[in-house]
């Protein structure tokens, strides 16, 4: 291990990115609440301001990603689709099997301009996360219980809402409803078995009324369905943890755009297109698997410096105040506030650890763990 990666590995490094996160991103949300009287005034003028502050909280995560751990992200797409890229509104269809597939979806949000915009059908657990989850309200993210009976009506409502959104946006959609296990795999093969579907090798059989809903209520503001296939060169199996260690990885994505209007209305005939996605895209997986590339030609878009200038504002800007902090507490000698100073790191580091662990999928949620006929929640 060279000198670099073993830099990268220090718990030193950890603790202070992590001090720049929680601190930078609770002064953040705490500006986002600020603009609320806003939303009474000008709606917009406090969607375009909340879009601006998500940026600064959700690039510290995309900086870690594309400059600490240099983790490479190859686009496979037609060179006509990628010209309109960040240039409209449109839902994304991503296959949800890896630990940071959100965030190598981020990464090509930051780099088609669509970063602090983007959103998202999130399960409600996410919305008390702190700093991200948080600031998700005010970007008007979609939050569902995972429970149709209670979601069908609050999904179209929230959906509705972004019809007037100022600013070009990506609706992300994770359609097989949660992280791929083996368990959930057994289990949602055997729906699909029941259903008379074919077997899918890559994926979870998606749930199709949130799709069904999600084009219906975007239907004149989204212009297409981006579909989107991630893999990962040599089997890797990428965390966040892995990239706070400085690990690089290889992500390659294929992305299809396909207008809305070839989208059946009907919610049967767009389940049997879903359905029909679901099997191409385990198709390109298989591809993928057997020839360590995704079909068509690969025009990738290059990282851009602002996600790094923005954490390394919040690093100089908060660096004063803990340096402040450190020597009062060496100069004052008091055992007592030694003592709370290191209770109050520790609280916060096992604050971040928790965080982390909201992404690790050995902590997944029993979504899918049942048989059709339960409960699945
Ligand atoms: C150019 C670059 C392109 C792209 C860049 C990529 C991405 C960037 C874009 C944006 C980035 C923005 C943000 C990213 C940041 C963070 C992301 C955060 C991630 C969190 C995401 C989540 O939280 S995922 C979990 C929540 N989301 C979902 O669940 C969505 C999918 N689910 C649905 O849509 C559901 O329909 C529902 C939730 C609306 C309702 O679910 P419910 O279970 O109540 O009902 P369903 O009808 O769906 O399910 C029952 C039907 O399903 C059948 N079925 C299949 N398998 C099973 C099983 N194992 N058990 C039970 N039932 C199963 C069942 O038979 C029923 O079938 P029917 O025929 O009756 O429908
Ligand atoms: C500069 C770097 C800072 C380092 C420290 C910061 C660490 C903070 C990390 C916060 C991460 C919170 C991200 C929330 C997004 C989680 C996405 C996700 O994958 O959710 C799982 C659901 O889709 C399905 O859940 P399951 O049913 O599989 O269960």
């Amino acid at each position: 291990m060279g000198l670099l990666q073993m830099i990268k590995s220090q718990f030193l490094c950890h603790l202070f990115a992590g001090y720049v996160f929680l601190v930078s991103g609770l002064i953040i949300n705490l500006l986002q609440v600020c603009t609320l009287p806003l939303w009474l005034v000008s709606k917009q003028l406090a969607r375009r301001i909340n879009i601006r502050l998500a940026y600064c909280i959700n690039s510290q995560l995309v900086a870690a990603l594309e400059w600490w751990s240099g983790t490479e992200c190859t686009l496979y797409t037609d060179p006509k689709s990628y010209e309109l890229y960040g240039k409209e509104n449109a839902v994304v269809v991503l296959n949800h099997s890896f630990e940071i597939d959100f965030l190598c979806g981020w990464t090509f949000c930051e780099r088609f301009g669509v970063l602090g915009s983007s959103k998202v059908l999130a399960k409600k657990e996410l919305a008390y996360v702190p700093v991200i989850g948080w600031s998700w309200y005010f970007l008007e993210i979609v939050f569902c219980k995972r429970r149709w009976e209670e979601d069908r009506r609050t999904v179209a409502e929230s959906l509705q809402n972004l019809h007037d959104y100022p600013e070009n946006f990506w609706f992300l959609l994770f359609c097989e409803g949660t992280r791929f296990t083996e368990k959930k795999h057994q289990i949602s093969m055997q729906v699909a078995e029941s259903k008379g579907l074919p077997k899918l090798k890559y994926h979870l059989l998606p749930r199709t009324k949130g799709f069904w809903v999600t084009v219906q209520n975007l239907r004149g503001s989204a212009a297409a369905v981006y579909d989107s296939t991630l893999n990962f060169r040599n089997n890797e199996t990428p965390s966040l943890l892995g990239i706070l260690n400085g690990k690089k990885y290889h992500a390659d994505l294929y992305v299809r755009r396909i207008p809305l209007e070839q989208i059946p209305e009907d919610e049967a005939d767009c389940a049997a297109w879903l359905h029909k996605l679901y099997q191409e895209k385990d198709s390109f997986q298989e591809h993928y698997a057997q020839t360590g590339r995704y079909p068509g030609p690969i025009v990738s878009p290059a990282r851009r410096p602002w996600t790094l200038i923005n954490w390394l504002f919040w690093s100089c800007l908060l660096l004063y105040p803990l340096g402040l902090l450190l020597s009062q507490l060496v100069s004052s000698g008091s055992v007592l506030t030694l003592v709370v100073s290191v209770a109050l790191c520790s609280a916060a580091s096992l604050g971040v650890r928790w965080m982390i662990g909201q992404t690790e999928i050995n902590r997944s949620s029993n979504y899918g763990n049942k048989p059709a006929s339960l409960n699945n929640n």
